[in-house]
């Protein structure tokens, strides 16, 4: 079946702020028109979407394949009273070995990361799930440890801190439970930042609220107006899944997520062509994977790369050679902010694996155990510093 022709080229363009200049990055910030929806005038920029071809292709697109390589494999245990092993340990091993040649482990390289740190201005950035707690079943369940939770709130005393997730920002605000960060949810689109430097705070998208404690703060959403629509999907996408056992949609505001980890494999091909059809008529909307997860956002030009720019900027910490971020995260859409970090110099993108796989990072850490103790080295290193 094909897809009705309006579908192929859906693209009309949005509005772009022209008088952010001195915020470089809202200019780039593109988006689809919604249909026969109205908007104010502005630059318009547009981006393609990939047409979505035919019904029959969620074989053939790519979209199985991401499916089934979108998150490693939990290793084979082999147990003996005495020990218990990771089944091919030495074939594994030494995968893994090789890869960190080009992903050196964030622990084993602090040295050199310090000494690049000296006397600057650093600023942490953390994804949450896989990153800060480990990936389970149940996303409702995928809580922090409190030692993860004191570890982070240590290095939120010394560096400006935030947490950049896919989940929505009061979901993973809630799972954190810490108000001494900044939080960015659903993938950038959700933005909580500070007043102090912000003339992001000029862009029209951003407006001056307070959180939870009464403190002014800046709520930078890009994606607003794609609220109806997302709420609209997700509708959809909870009816046109219930039949499928262990399918799961998870509501995100600005996006939305549809899980597929607790669905038996020969039913993938059903979920996916289930969220295929569905999308094909929302052609503003895009479809990106994470670990055993088809998330579902608008087609605007913002991610977690963006979000790290927009909260640098919010922050003063941008265009200054005293400044080293850092940015831990463990899946796809972490990427974008690796990339970002790579490409403008930024400071250092640790990807958290425990497999190998291309990224965009510098360093790696294996699992959030090791991140942990990457936090705790930095917060000693700053005491140590201090003193
Ligand atoms: O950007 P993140 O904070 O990493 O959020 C990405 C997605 O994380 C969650 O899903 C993942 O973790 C779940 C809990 O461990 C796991 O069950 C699921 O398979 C993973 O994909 C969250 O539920 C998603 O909505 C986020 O988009």
């Amino acid at each position: 079946m094909e897809l009705k022709s309006n579908h192929s080229s859906p693209v009309l363009t949005d509005p772009i702020p022209v008088n952010n200049s001195r915020l470089g990055i809202h200019s780039n910030l593109l988006s689809y028109q919604q249909s026969g929806g109205s908007l104010s005038s502005g630059k318009y920029m547009t981006i393609p979407r990939k047409k979505p071809g035919k019904l029959e292709d969620v074989w053939s697109n790519g979209w199985l394949e991401a499916m089934r390589s979108s998150s490693p494999p939990r290793k084979r245990l082999i147990k003996d009273k005495d020990f218990t092993i990771e089944a091919a340990a030495d074939d594994f091993d030494i995968a893994y070995c090789s890869w960190m040649i080009k992903y050196p482990s964030a622990l084993k390289s602090f040295d050199q990361i310090l000494k690049n740190a000296k006397n600057k201005k650093v600023a942490v950035f953390l994804d949450y799930d896989g990153t800060l707690s480990p990936i389970v079943d149940d996303p409702d369940r995928a809580f922090m440890s409190d030692s993860m939770r004191s570890a982070v709130r240590d290095v939120a005393k010394y560096f400006p801190t935030a947490i950049i997730s896919g989940r929505s920002r009061d979901k993973v605000y809630e799972l954190v439970g810490l108000t001494e960060l900044y939080y960015a949810g659903s993938h950038g689109m959700d933005i909580m930042g500070p007043v102090s430097h912000a003339e992001s705070g000029d862009h029209p998208n951003c407006i001056r609220s307070t959180d939870q404690q009464g403190k002014e703060v800046n709520l930078f959403q890009p994606a607003r107006e794609f609220i109806p629509m997302i709420d609209e999907v997700l509708k959809t996408l909870v009816e046109n899944t219930k039949d499928i056992k262990g399918a799961n949609v998870e509501n995100h505001k600005f996006c939305t997520s549809v899980h597929y980890r607790n669905v038996e494999e020969k039913n993938w091909p059903t979920i996916a062509q289930r969220v295929h059809d569905i999308l094909k008529d929302y052609p503003r909307l895009r479809l990106t994977h994470g670990r055993k997860v088809l998330e579902i956002r608008p087609v605007i030009d913002w991610n977690k790369g963006k979000a790290v720019e927009f909260l640098l900027e919010s922050l003063g910490l941008s265009d200054r050679d005293d400044v080293l971020a850092i940015y831990i995260g463990d899946d796809k859409t972490d990427e974008d902010a690796f990339k970002v970090f790579r490409e403008r110099n930024l400071g250092y993108g640790i990807l958290v694996s425990s497999v190998p796989k291309e990224s965009n990072a510098f360093f790696s850490v294996r699992d959030p155990s090791e991140v942990k103790k990457f936090l705790k080295a930095l917060v000693t290193w700053k005491k140590f510093e201090k003193a």
